[in-house]
Parts: structure tokens; C-alpha cells; sequence
């Protein structure tokens, strides 16, 4: 937590600003400002800018609530903590609509003001980094693409993060990155490392598989002699990964004891060796990422709501390659001509079929299963054009398995709320059919398994009102 704020303190009475200084001070809040002529606040706010003002709601000459009610219409930006007497409800409202952060009978409860303090400056900053962020997403062009040219895509929607990605660069809060498997979240990793251009590396942490010792010593390294085979002090992952990044990906396998760990490093920037009383800081911005669902991990109990909290400020979603099909013409030339270079091949042509068959695959392994495709693919080609023999095959093979998945993916008709009207749900299916094949009416209707006449018809209908 940031101490480096500066409080300023109003009350008539020395005696209660003097032990509030103390208790401040014991805490780390060192930058602080007394005053007991509540007359002198606004010029003393212009002039030494504190972050925080903890205001005495009865002083002489000046009523608290005008005051507090000047301070947050000249300042806005001010936290404006009163403190005060009366236990009333009725005052407590009026200092809450007046914009108080908070409101604190005498005598104070030392830690509840500790904990506004920290959570009024965080939410300050937050506020402050959102409006930020919203600024630069205004401005629609990417100005560092350059860190971006791994990742190779058409789709808007993608384009769209690579630009939120550059909005919080010099954020130092973690950032999620959420996606199906194979959807190119390591990536993302890397360009998320990149566009912040920080001076140290970017470290990955595999999270699955590693119980709470082995993430702990991985991450927060050890002292000689702190567990049995420790025979020397080994350096921890973070302290590697200094002034960089840490990725730590499958964050959904966490151990419940390695969340807490985590959860403590996020909040306190603070970690201990395995075997040391020495805390260390850790200076590493955290990059998380997972396939799976975490509010789902979180309602089974297996993830913590906190840890989840802290993590998803910054997140970045990326979406299956399904539901981006105008990124497979770019992957898929790509990944061929890399594939021939690899072999030591000529590229073959691409048949048109080959999309036909894409547009009409589920994907599940998203990128990475088109990658391996066209690889095998290439192995298995020996003309000038692509064989498909071998990609049918795949598709063939998997099918079973995606219609599974579809019901999962396009929704199941007995969760649904309210169901569509048959004419919705033709015309909607017809309208896929159509954008999957660029709006080639032969092939929409082979896929739709009716004949070119009988679309043509249902697309001449479509408009007209239902009759039953
Ligand atoms: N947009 C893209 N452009 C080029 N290559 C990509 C793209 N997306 C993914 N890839 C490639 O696909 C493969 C899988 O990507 P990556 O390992 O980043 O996925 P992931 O989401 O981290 O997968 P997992 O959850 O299984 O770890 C890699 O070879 C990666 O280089």
C-alpha cells in the first residue's frame, strides 16, 4: 500500500489531532499536516494539496458540513473523512450525500480508519487509472504495433485489445488474460510485457501441477537449509523476473494455500523467501491467464472470490477462433507458408474448398489446432496444391466430439428463458449459413442440408408475416 499520501488533519482540539498524528505515523502515513482554525482549510488545501482530509464536524466559527460541502464542490478529487461526537444517523447521512467517504464517531476505531484510509486511496487510483484507460480508448489506432506483430489477426474485436492493452501499459495492477485453449493467451502475455516496456524480462510459472511448496519455492525462491535438500539459497522466479513481468498461466489449478500467497503478494507487494523473516518487494508486474471459467471455480468453492477481485481489474478476453472466422484466410497462410519453410517445401496453392470445410469447424483447439492442421497438412502434400485428404480426416474424426461442444457453445434450449419463434430461428440460422459461406447461396444451402430452391424460397418468405 502506497504511504506516500499526505493527510491533512482539522480539530479544535490539539490533544486529539496529536494522538491522531501518532497512530497515522506508527502506520507509515508520515506526510502529514496539523490544523486547529478550521478558517484556514481551503487556503491550506491550495497550497500543500493533501490527498486526504479527516475534518472535525464541530469547530468554532466553521460549521463541518459547509466545509465539507466547499471542499468536495472546489475539490472533488479530495477524501474527505469526518470525524466527529454525535452518534447520529441522521448527521452520518447528511456527510455521506455531501461526499464523505466515510464518517468516524470519537473515539476512533483505529484499524476501521486505517482500512477507509487504504481503501479510499485505492479506490481513488482505480478511478483515476479507468478514466485513463477510457481516454486513450478513445483515440482508435494502436501506436505500438510493432509489439503486436506476433499475433496475427483481422478481426476488429481483436484489434480492439491490442488497443485496451496499450491502455494500461503503465498500469502496475495485474491483468487477466481469459481464453479457450489454444486461443494464444501466451501471446498475449508477451505483448502485454512488451507494450509496457519495462526494463526486466517476462518469467512464466506453470500453476498446474505445482503444490503449494513447489509454487512457493518456484515464485518466492528459498534460504539454505529451510526444508530438507535446501542446501543452498536459491533465488525465487519474481526476483527474476524484476522490474518485468511474472506470468503465472493455468492460474485456475492454483492450490488453495498458493492463492492466499498470491492474494498477499497483490495486496501487500510484499513476499518471504521459503526460511527467511526478511520480506522482500517484489517489483514485477503480475500477468495472469487461464482456459478455464473462475466465477465457475469460485461458486464450487475451489477459487477465492478475493483473489479473483484483485486480479480481474485489468482483464483481456479472447475470443474463439469460431467467433472470429475472418482471422483463419490470415492464420492459415501463414501457418502454411511457415510449415513449407519448415520442411523445406514449396507452398502449395490453398483450394477453396479448404475454407468451406474451416468455416464449418468448431475449433475447439482453437489457433493451435489450426497450426497443427495445415502442418500435417503440408507433410502429406505432394502436388502443387494443398491436400485435404488429411484435414477431412480431423475434422471427420473430431465432429462427434463438436457436437457435443456445440450444444454448449450455441446453448441448450432448456436453459433458455424465453424460447425463439421458428421463423426466428430459421431466419437466424440461415443468416450464419449465409456469413459462413460469404453469402454463396450453393453452398449455405449444402451446409443447411436443403436444396438451393428451397432457401431461395425460405429467403423470399422471410418477411412475410407468420400465419401459424
Ligand atoms: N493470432 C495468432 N497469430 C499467430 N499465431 C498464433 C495466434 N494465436 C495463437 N497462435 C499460435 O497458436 C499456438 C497456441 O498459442 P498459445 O500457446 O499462446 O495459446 P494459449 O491460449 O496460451 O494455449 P493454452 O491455454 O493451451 O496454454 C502458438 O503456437 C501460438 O504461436
Amino acid at each position: 500500500m502506497n504511504k506516500d499520501i499526505s493527510i491533512m488533519m482539522v480539530d479544535d482540539d490539539e490533544k486529539t489531532l496529536l494522538g491522531l498524528s501518532i497512530i497515522l505515523k506508527t502506520k507509515g502515513y508520515t506526510k502529514q499536516q496539523i490544523l486547529t482554525d478550521a478558517e484556514k482549510v481551503i487556503p491550506e488545501i491550495i497550497t500543500n494539496k493533501p490527498d486526504i482530509i479527516l475534518l472535525d464536524l464541530h469547530m468554532p466559527n466553521v460549521c463541518g458540513l459547509d466545509l465539507l460541502s466547499k471542499i468536495k464542490k472546489d475539490f472533488p478529487e479530495k477524501i474527505v473523512i469526518m470525524i466527529t461526537g454525535d452518534d447520529t444517523v441522521d448527521v452520518a447521512i447528511k456527510c455521506t450525500r455531501l461526499g464523505a467517504s466515510d464518517y468516524f464517531v470519537k473515539p476512533i476505531d483505529h484499524e476501521r480508519l486505517f482500512h477507509v484510509i487504504e481503501n479510499s486511496i485505492e479506490e481513488k487510483n482505480h478511478k483515476q487509472e479507468l478514466l485513463e484507460i477510457q481516454q486513450h480508448l478513445l483515440d482508435n489506432t494502436v501506436t505500438q504495433s510493432a509489439h503486436f506483430s506476433n499475433i496475427l489477426t483481422e478481426n476488429t474485436g481483436m484489434k480492439k485489445l491490442f488497443k485496451y492493452i496499450e491502455a494500461i501499459a503503465q498500469s502496475n495492477r495485474p491483468v487477466l488474460i481469459l481464453g479457450e485453449t489454444g486461443t494464444g493467451k501466451e501471446l498475449f502475455a508477451h505483448a502485454v510485457h512488451n507494450v509496457s516496456n519495462s526494463t526486466g524480462n517476462i518469467v512464466t510459472v506453470n500453476a498446474a501441477g505445482l503444490d503449494d511448496t513447489a509454487f512457493s519455492d518456484s515464485l518466492f525462491g528459498h534460504k539454505k537449509g529451510a526444508f530438507t535438500g535446501a542446501l543452498q539459497n536459491r533465488e525465487g522466479l519474481i526476483k527474476k523476473a524484476k522490474n518485468g513481468s511474472i506470468f503465472l498461466d493455468e492460474i485456475g489449478d492454483l492450490k488453495p494455500q498458493s492463492q492466499i500467497k498470491l492474494l498477499r503478494l497483490i495486496q501487500e507487494n510484499t513476499y518471504y523467501p521459503l526460511g527467511s523473516d526478511i520480506s522482500e518487494t517484489n517489483t514485477a508486474r503480475i500477468i495472469t491467464a487461464t482456459h478455464q471459467n473462475l466465477e465457475a471455480l469460485i461458486s464450487e468453492g475451489s477459487f477465492r472470490n478475493d483473489l479473483y477481485f484483485r486480479l480481474q481489474i485489468h482483464t483481456i478476453k479472447i475470443p474463439p477462433l469460431r467467433e472470429r472466422r475472418d482471422d483463419i484466410p490470415v492464420l492459415t497462410k501463414f501457418f502454411l507458408k511457415r510449415a513449407c519453410e519448415e520442411l523445406g517445401k514449396e507452398s502449395p496453392a490453398i483450394p477453396n474448398e479448404l475454407y468451406d470445410l474451416f468455416n464449418n469447424h468448431l475449433f475447439l483447439g482453437n489457433v493451435r489446432e489450426l497450426e497443427m492442421l495445415l502442418y500435417d497438412a503440408a507433410i502429406h502434400t505432394t502436388g502443387d496444391t494443398l491436400s485435404l485428404d488429411h484435414i477431412k480426416r480431423h475434422l471427420a474424426l473430431t465432429s462427434s466430439g463438436d457436437s457435443a461442444k456445440a450444444k454448449e457453445v450455441w446453448g441448450d434450449f432448456v436453459s433458455m428463458y424465453e424460447l425463439p419463434t421458428i421463423k426466428n430461428s430459421t431466419n437466424n440460422l440461415i443468416d450464419e449459413a449465409l456469413k459462413r459461406c460469404d453469402n454463396n447461396q450453393k453452398k449455405a444451402s449444402s451446409i443447411l442440408g436443403i436444396t438451393r430452391q428451397a432457401l431461395n424460397k425460405r429467403l423470399s418468405r422471410r418477411d412475410e408475416p407468420s400465419t401459424s
